[in-house]
């Protein structure tokens, strides 16, 4: 497997552009699937490795898809099947929302059950109940959950016992086609809802309401294809903005919308950066040391769990004493163990994490366990002394496009180190031995060392 081997002590400064969002991007591909006529294009597209698979699933029921550059092009015509293949949906939990969109347009679905994984156990019984209310009938067998609707779907009103941002996309999603009007109760708020409820209202669903605690969505009897811009992606942005606190940096991160990083923001300043907003972006530098402070995570408009691992990175490295909540997983702190292997002093009680600030961190060999955790080894490794080898990157690059050249443009000194099996695969592409291949390819000459380092090969001049 590759590694992301960075060398911290660089004060991060300049520009850098983020991706639209992975957490919009998937519902919104999933909802492609009720365009019964004419073809979704969808811009801002960014590539990674959960854009592939949810793509993939979607071929495999007949949707068409064409991707140039960050547009992607999809075709949802004629259906060929309503069995998400279980390979495909096992590799990303977000798969699961093509539940909503083929019981509403086949009136069937077979789908893998969503196993947990490490941020916790991840039950999806919001997303049946509101499948349930709505007149299909469930039955699981095999790992398998098969459901299927006598005619159409009927709108219902549905109180979820938690806001769950998932069940609220596939219940929307749902009701979109279905006969009457469905309420979603304890609605999720987050923008990624709006910005899907936004798509679906373009391809002629009316859905009110996203956004607030209460959507209305009043089934309409067909959706069409049409051209959807996905909004920046939230969590990318806040992640360059605790790199660039983290640092002692400052940097612009255009695409970085102020309302959807309320809590981020309000944080980040409680500490004492500076934090400046315009309408193209927010700029982070820091003029003196950071404060501690306490973070709970919450649903939108709360602080958000997906940013607590990178802001625990930022307190390790503040003034005092923080204590950090987590209270939308119930097993989000799998990073803390990481971190102390680079010399963090963190205490872990329940849902609860007590850091203790301003201690120096030095470099290790450490693994991301997930998405998140493994943007707060970055993080951390920028300012440890020596050098941080972060493993796992496959879970990175399910949310971060080309984390390593956006950093390394911003001035820190970081590289990803192929794994013999890339190295390999590329050696045989090009016909030549890794170890030429290790020599010969233009990098930077510290890319080339680590790489030799990582392989323990010696490369033989081409
Ligand atoms: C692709 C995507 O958008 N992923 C995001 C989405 O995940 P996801 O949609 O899976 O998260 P949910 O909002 O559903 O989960 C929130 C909480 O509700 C619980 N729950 C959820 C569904 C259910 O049927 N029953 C139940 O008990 C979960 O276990 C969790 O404790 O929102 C999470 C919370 O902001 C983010 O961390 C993820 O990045
Ligand atoms: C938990 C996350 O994503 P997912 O729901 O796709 O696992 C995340 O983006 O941090």
């Amino acid at each position: 497997m590759s590694k992301i081997i960075v060398r911290g002590g660089r004060p991060l400064s300049g520009a850098v552009r983020v991706h639209g969002a992975k957490n919009s991007v998937l519902p919104i591909l999933a909802a492609a699937l009720l365009a019964e006529e004419g073809a979704c294009v969808i811009h801002d597209v960014p590539a990674l490795d959960d854009v592939t698979n949810i793509l993939q699933v979607l071929a495999a029921l007949g949707v068409h898809s064409q991707q140039s550059d960050d547009c992607v092009r999809l075709n949802a015509d004629s259906l060929v099947s309503y069995d998400a293949p279980y390979e495909l949906v096992r590799k990303m939990r977000a798969s699961f929302l093509v539940m909503g969109p083929l019981l509403a347009r086949l009136g069937k679905v077979r789908i893998s059950l969503p196993g947990g994984c490490a941020i916790g156990t991840r039950p999806i019984d919001q997303h049946l109940k509101g499948f349930e209310a709505m007149g299909a009938e469930i039955g699981f067998g095999q790992g398998s959950i098969e459901a299927s609707v006598s005619g159409k779907l009927r709108g219902a009103k549905i109180y979820l016992d938690v806001a769950s941002v998932g069940a609220t996309e596939n219940i929307m999603m749902a009701a979109s086609t279905a006969d009457g009007t469905t309420v979603i109760e304890n609605a999720a708020k987050e923008p990624e809802i709006v910005d899907l409820a936004n798509f679906l209202n373009a391809m002629g669903a009316k859905v009110r309401g996203a956004g607030t605690g209460v959507i209305r969505i009043e089934g309409v009897e067909r959706l069409k294809g049409v051209v959807h811009h996905v909004i920046p992606d939230r969590v990318e942005a806040g992640t360059y903005m605790i790199a660039a606190a983290i640092t002692g940096g400052d940097v612009y991160v255009e695409g970085a919308i102020r309302d959807h990083l309320g809590p981020v923001v309000a944080k980040l300043e409680e500490m004492g950066a500076v934090v400046d907003c315009d309408e193209n972006g927010i700029r982070v530098r820091t003029e003196k040391p950071l404060r501690a402070v306490d973070v709970k995570t919450l649903p939108y408009p709360g602080f958000p769990t997906d940013m607590q691992a990178q802001m625990m990175a930022l307190l390790l490295r503040s003034e005092g004493t923080s204590i950090v909540t987590e209270t939308v997983f119930e097993n989000r702190f799998m990073h803390v163990d990481e971190m102390i292997k680079m010399g963090a002093e963190i205490k872990v009680d329940g849902r609860t994490a007590i850091i203790t600030g301003g201690l120096n961190l030095s470099g290790a060999a450490v693994c991301a366990t997930d998405l998140r955790a493994g943007a707060a080894l970055i993080c951390a490794g920028l300012v440890a002394d020596g050098v941080t080898e972060v493993s796992g990157v496959h879970h990175i690059d399910r949310g971060y496009m080309d984390i390593v050249g956006k950093l390394r443009a911003l001035g820190a000194d970081i590289l990803r180190a192929p794994s013999p099996e890339e190295l390999l695969e590329e050696a045989e592409q090009r016909s030549l031995q890794p170890a030429v291949l290790l020599a010969g390819i233009a990098q930077p000459e510290r890319e080339e060392a680590a790489a030799v380092r990582l392989l323990n090969v010696q490369p033989t001049l081409a």
